[in-house]
């Protein structure tokens, strides 16, 4: 039974590629054939509820069609946005990303579903916008960009626009001085919880990221979507806005929003607009005496890495850690769980008792924990549990620290409760 069901998955995988590479053969061909730089009867038709605004018109459908844009990240705002364009006629849309689908991109990341999970997001991305439209050229892009391979995509082609839907800081700026090289306006957006931001850079003569943030964040400061969660429906929005800013460059519309930031409040439904300075005649890479004209090491300017996955910390040495195994082998034991509320209520060890790390670190409502350590013997051991075994670190660094060394034995479970789902 199981042999079948691994061969049929295979035979599956095996028919997909095989799938994957007809279409791109037939996509070749059909290059050749539709070199025609009219509009054909079908697109017309099929465009025809957006050809009749007096603002884009048959001209302005062409233009789209001959425009090539770069999505950069297929995830919640790549994927709204992917489909917009592609939905919109555009001509040749490349999309980048280094990722494979998981099961918790799928209540944002809409271009992927059920089946795509395991798969690349460019693979994923792909059947579904050719799905949607099969006149548009798509070109899914697997590769983590670096100013290495950016480099390389920009000296191959020649984008009107670049989309930034990434997640994290250093691939921020990284964008950002690729489009200032390559003289592209960059549509930028970003969506945490219940809010989103969009804005326009580098955009005729107008700011670019680095004149607004000359330098990066603390990388403490800097949550994402992994750890402070996002409502789907908000990169939904602003993936959307993103698509329509691109549309609006291209045809060259009026009210491009660039030196304005749209920040939307999803809680209240909220849209603001904030007025940003201008372009920073000082600014190092747009101004008028630049000084970085090629890219730099982005992980090393912003301390973190291009990429918004938890990285594994190791803050404590190994008397103060234990493994699952050896955590798992013990029947009675105190297990203090240290992730968010809502995670706790989502999954966990029975018996185990909430405290997050976040009120360890303000100090809040440790009356329970407080019981608990005074309360045992000095020699009696208690197991601080996470998700990935880095907050239930800094909780055990913490509270040696501040007990002395005086209380119980702390220690965390090495690897949290992603290692221990493992064992069962
Ligand atoms: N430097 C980069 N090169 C290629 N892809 C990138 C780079 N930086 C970010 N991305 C991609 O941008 C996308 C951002 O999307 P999003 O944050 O919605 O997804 P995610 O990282 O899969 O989500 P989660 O945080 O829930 O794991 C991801 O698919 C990520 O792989
Ligand atoms: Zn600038």
């Amino acid at each position: 039974m199981t042999t079948n069901k691994k061969e049929l998955e295979n035979e599956i995988r095996t028919l997909k590629e095989i799938l994957y590479q007809k279409e791109k053969e037939l996509e070749q061909l059909n290059k050749v054939f539709e070199k025609s730089s009219n509009l054909s009867p079908s697109e017309i038709s099929r465009y025809s509820r957006q050809i009749i605004l007096p603002s884009v018109g048959v001209e302005g459908q062409l233009t789209l069609k001959k425009s090539a844009v770069l999505i950069v990240g297929v995830g919640g705002l790549g994927c709204p946005a992917g489909q917009y364009l592609a939905a919109a006629g555009i001509g040749k849309l490349d999309i980048l990303d280094s990722d494979e689908v998981e099961i918790t991109n799928l209540h944002r990341q809409i271009l992927h579903v059920e089946r795509n999970i395991g798969e690349t997001k460019v693979k994923s991305g792909y059947d579904s916008l050719k799905r949607l439209n099969s006149n548009v050229e798509v070109n899914p892009l697997e590769l983590h960009a670096n100013g290495e391979t950016l480099q390389k995509v920009f000296s191959e082609n020649k984008y009107d626009v670049v989309v930034d839907c990434t997640d994290n800081v250093a691939t921020r700026y990284l964008l950002n001085d690729m489009c200032v090289f390559n003289k592209v306006p960059l549509v930028s957006g970003s969506a945490l919880q219940l809010e989103g931001q969009l804005t326009v850079y580098n955009y005729k003569k107008g700011l670019c990221y680095r004149c607004l943030f000359p330098v990066p964040p603390p990388p403490q400061t800097v949550t994402s979507c992994g750890e402070g969660g996002v409502l789907g429906a908000i990169p939904g929005v602003i993936g959307v806005l993103q698509a329509l800013e691109v549309i609006k460059i291209l045809l060259d519309f009026p009210g491009v929003l660039s030196g304005r930031l749209l920040i939307f409040d999803g809680s209240d439904t909220v849209f603001r607009n904030i007025k940003l300075r201008q372009r920073n005649p000082q600014c190092v890479v747009c101004g008028d005496n630049p000084v970085i004209t090629k890219p730099i090491d982005y992980e090393q300017f912003c301390g973190s890495k291009a990429a918004d996955k938890v990285t594994d910390i190791k803050i404590l040495n190994s008397n103060d850690e234990t493994d699952v195994k050896e955590f798992n082998s013990i029947t009675k034991k105190i297990v203090i769980d240290v992730r968010q509320e809502a995670e706790f209520q989502m999954c966990h060890l029975p018996n185990s008792i909430n405290i997050p790390y976040k009120n360890i670190v303000k100090g809040i409502n440790l009356e329970a924990l407080n019981e608990i350590l005074t309360g045992v013997n000095d020699n009696e051991k208690v197991y601080f549990l996470c998700r990935r075994g880095n907050d239930s670190q800094r909780a055990v660094s913490l509270l040696k620290e501040k007990f002395n060394d005086s209380c119980a034995i702390l220690l965390s479970v090495a690897g949290g409760l992603n290692a221990y789902k493992f064992l069962l």
